[in-house]
């Protein structure tokens, strides 16, 4: 029994010794929050609207404190019932002996500095999660620390009631992580800043300013430690770094919300995250009504001929195509430098054409076309101020030295007369003019260049024919024609989103408050090439975390199918891959590794942490029975578990399964992208829709739609499969429906 552990009682009186303190900082925040409001309050009161700067200021001050103090309130109350979940015992080289307990925010004592809680994200303790027993060094801001590792130990504490401690050497394989994998009630994404295993830690630590791609087995914690890594970060980098400059794209708003409440337990708000086609329509402020993505899927699966579309889409995402893009934005510069023409004020040649286009073409060149001309606008502006005083200094000494000669060299009274009014009037007129006109040359001469409309510019791309022949040469005669009578209808879809922001990027820039400069990419095997470059880009950086599975890759016609070409656009990232699955039961991933033997990729298989359940159940049935399927749900509900997905290929056959149960009366929900789960219900679910999510058991059914032995069958089988924590069942007429033929079930 460890109640006996002989720090038992120690380890009591400390956390009623955390927990205290925490109380006590807690009323002092509570009286700080109340004092700042109250000096507020009081200074509005009291302010004097005529010389208001130091009232102003007292409000700003007590307003920043007022933020601090709640900032801090939060966070303590936040951890309240669980403090912290380890301690190591540590000894930094040439320090004395430290005991460090580690929870999810930092606690120290106000007067002697000791640190009571130290933060997870703090880099002593990086000891924790990465170290063995024994000598070890560990890395601060660079630089590297000796010491000397004495003891883990991992804490249970629920509700501010200590019930458990263990001490440990590896974290792997702890009972800590066995009880988080097999206890998991929520349908939706937790934290796991207790049981973060050493592979999953070198992922979220890894070099902040550098790029990441991981390669991930189903359930091996990429989704989570992206999300990790982002609190990580933060933590690390706030002070570079604001939340609202760090986006995570989703792979769409179903999983937003699943994922929704990690980050605020986490610690993290106010960071973007959206999809990757809700980022571009707001960049580009473009409204376009996309076909949605999946519906190309769909007929993909259903067999319909689809050669054409699949080469377009394909192509779209190639980085073929953003070169043919990058030609057509060349092409624009060309034609926009050649426009360009002396510039004059009335008779003066103020700039020559040929510096305009050495400003246009070479060194404006870092910047987007649009931003260019503005500049060149400025330039040519403060430009014409500056000749126009120039051109005003030499003609008012033309006509002071014309007048003096009139003056001087004419005898008869009335031809002077006559000759120096010629001369007043003409420089009167001219004078004024020229001011005005310098006033505005700027502006008009920069009228030939007329503002660029996207959309506009890409429709000429898809439909002009001599546009396209000279764009991209390389392309067979055929198949320029099957690109142009494939978009004769306008129609927009997903893969044409990245040709549209690299125009916007190129052409108008990112508009500031989209211009990320830290990007997180969950499920990133569904984005093209083009895709990424196209962000690279347009946001001019390769802060980028990429996680992702090519095994889950369902979209692979049109998007990842290696991530050698990965690396060669990001060549500064980091590779590293995941092959533990934390998710799924030994049983459950024995199957799903059948059907991940049967990919091209040649993927290695997935090494579940050891965890037993049920085997998986297959169950003969001629056709889908909404009573039948109740029976299990309610089986697997007798076992104690909450969350239970039924599973099938397309969402034509889920809207058919649902009918059936509703018309049985049995409640259910029928996911779709824009909804949240219900995880009381029967949650009917298309497999490309389950990417991504997990549930704690799992049916699979398959009769209107069985899964083929094809490429795009195999992954979305492989994700359905993958989605079961604890129960899988598989239900259709034979076993080959689910490519399991010889399977012994
Ligand atoms: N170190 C860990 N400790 C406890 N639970 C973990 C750990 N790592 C992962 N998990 C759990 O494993 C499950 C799978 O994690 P996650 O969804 O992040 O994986 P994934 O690689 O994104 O999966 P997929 O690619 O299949 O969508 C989650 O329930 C997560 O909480």
């Amino acid at each position: 029994m460890t109640a006996q552990h002989p720090d038992f009682k120690a380890e009591v009186e400390r956390l009623a010794y955390t927990k205290n303190y925490m109380q006590q900082i807690l009323n002092e925040s509570q009286r700080g929050l109340q004092s700042a409001q109250e000096n507020i309050r009081k200074s509005m009161a009291d302010l004097d609207y005529l010389d208001s700067s130091l009232g102003y200021n007292n409000i700003l001050a007590n307003a920043r404190f007022f933020e601090m103090a709640r900032n801090q309130k939060e966070g303590l109350e936040a951890i309240q019932k669980k403090p912290y979940f380890a301690r190591i015992h540590f000894q930094k080289t040439g320090d004395p002996e430290e005991f460090l307990y580690i929870g999810k925010t930092s606690l120290f004592h106000r007067e002697t500095h000791e640190p009571i809680i130290v933060d997870w994200r703090s880099p002593v303790a990086n000891v924790y999660y990465d170290g063995r027993l024994g000598d070890m060094e560990y890395d601060v801001r660079g630089e590297i620390h000796k010491g000397h590792l004495f003891a883990k130990r991992q804490y249970k504490i629920q509700d501010g009631e200590l019930l458990d401690i263990r001490d440990i050497d590896l974290t792997t394989n702890d009972e800590l992580l066995q009880e988080a994998l097999a206890g998991k009630a929520d349908v939706r994404l937790t934290e796991i800043v207790s049981t973060i295993q050493k592979e999953q830690n070198e992922i979220i630590r890894a070099h902040l300013r550098q790029p990441i791609i991981v390669q991930g087995a189903a359930g091996s914690g990429k989704t989570t430690i992206a999300l990790h890594r982002i609190s990580y970060f933060l933590y690390t980098m706030g002070e570079h770094f604001n939340p609202e400059q760090l986006m995570i794209l989703a792979p769409n708003k179903l999983f937003i919300d699943y994922i929704g409440d990690v980050l605020p337990e986490l610690g993290v708000d106010k960071i973007c995250q959206t999809t990757f086609t809700d980022y571009v329509l707001a960049t580009t402020k473009l409204k376009l009504k996309l076909q949605n993505p999946n519906e190309q899927l769909e007929s993909l699966v259903a067999g319909e001929p689809q050669q054409v579309a699949s080469w377009i889409s394909e192509m779209k995402g190639s980085l073929y195509y953003r070169d043919v893009i990058e030609r057509y934005v060349q092409k624009i510069e060309q034609e926009i430098a050649n426009q360009f023409e002396d510039v004059f004020i009335e008779k003066y040649c103020i700039m020559r054409a040929s510096h305009l286009k050495k400003l246009f073409l070479y060194e404006f060149s870092y910047m987007p076309i649009e931003k260019r001309l503005a500049h060149i606008k400025k330039v040519l502006a403060s430009h014409a101020r500056q000749k126009k005083q120039a051109i005003l200094i030499t003609l008012h000494k033309k006509y002071d030295a014309a007048l003096g000669r009139a003056l001087d060299g004419f005898r008869d009274d009335e031809k002077r007369r006559r000759v120096v009014t010629k001369f007043i009037d003409e420089r009167d007129e001219r004078i004024p003019a020229i001011e005005k006109e310098a006033k505005s040359t700027a502006t008009v001469y920069m009228r030939r260049f007329s503002k660029h409309n996207i959309k506009t510019l890409y429709r000429s791309l898809l439909t002009n024919a001599e546009l396209l022949a000279e764009l991209a040469p390389e392309w067979h005669y055929l198949e320029q024609q099957q690109f142009l009578q494939a978009h004769a209808k306008e129609q927009w879809v997903l893969e044409d989103l990245a040709a549209l922001y690299y125009l916007q990027a190129r052409l108008k820039g990112i508009p500031d408050e989209w211009k990320m400069r830290v990007v997180f990419i969950d499920e990133v095997q569904d984005y093209s090439l083009f895709q990424l470059a196209a962000l690279k880009t347009g946001l001019e950086t390769d802060m980028f975390t990429m996680v992702g599975d090519l095994a889950q890759g369902i979209h692979s016609y049109r998007s990842l199918t290696a991530w050698e070409p990965v690396q060669d656009l990001f060549p500064r990232a980091s590779f590293r891959t995941l092959q533990k699955s934390y998710r799924t039961t030994i049983e459950i991933m024995e199957v799903a590794n059948k059907v991940l033997a049967q990919m091209d990729e040649q993927l290695p298989l997935v090494e579940p942490v050891v965890r037993h359940g049920n085997v998986p159940t297959y169950i003969e049935a001629p056709s889908f029975d909404a009573l039948q399927i109740q029976e299990i749900f309610e089986a697997i509900r007798a076992n104690g578990h909450h969350s239970i997905a039924l599973i099938c290929k397309t969402t034509a056959e889920a809207k058919t399964m649902q009918q059936a149960l509703k018309d049985k009366k049995i409640a259910s929900q029928l996911l779709t992208e824009n909804e949240s789960i219900n995880q009381d219900l029967l949650l009917v679910v298309p497999s490309h829709l389950a990417k991504g999510l997990e549930f704690d058991a799992v049916i699979v059914a398959a009769f209107d739609t069985p899964f083929y032995d094809t490429k795009v069958d195999r992954k979305l089988l492989y994700v359905a499969l993958t989605r079961a924590m604890h129960e899988l069942y598989l239900i259709g007429p034979t076993k080959n429906t689910f490519l399991l033929e010889n399977e012994q079930m």
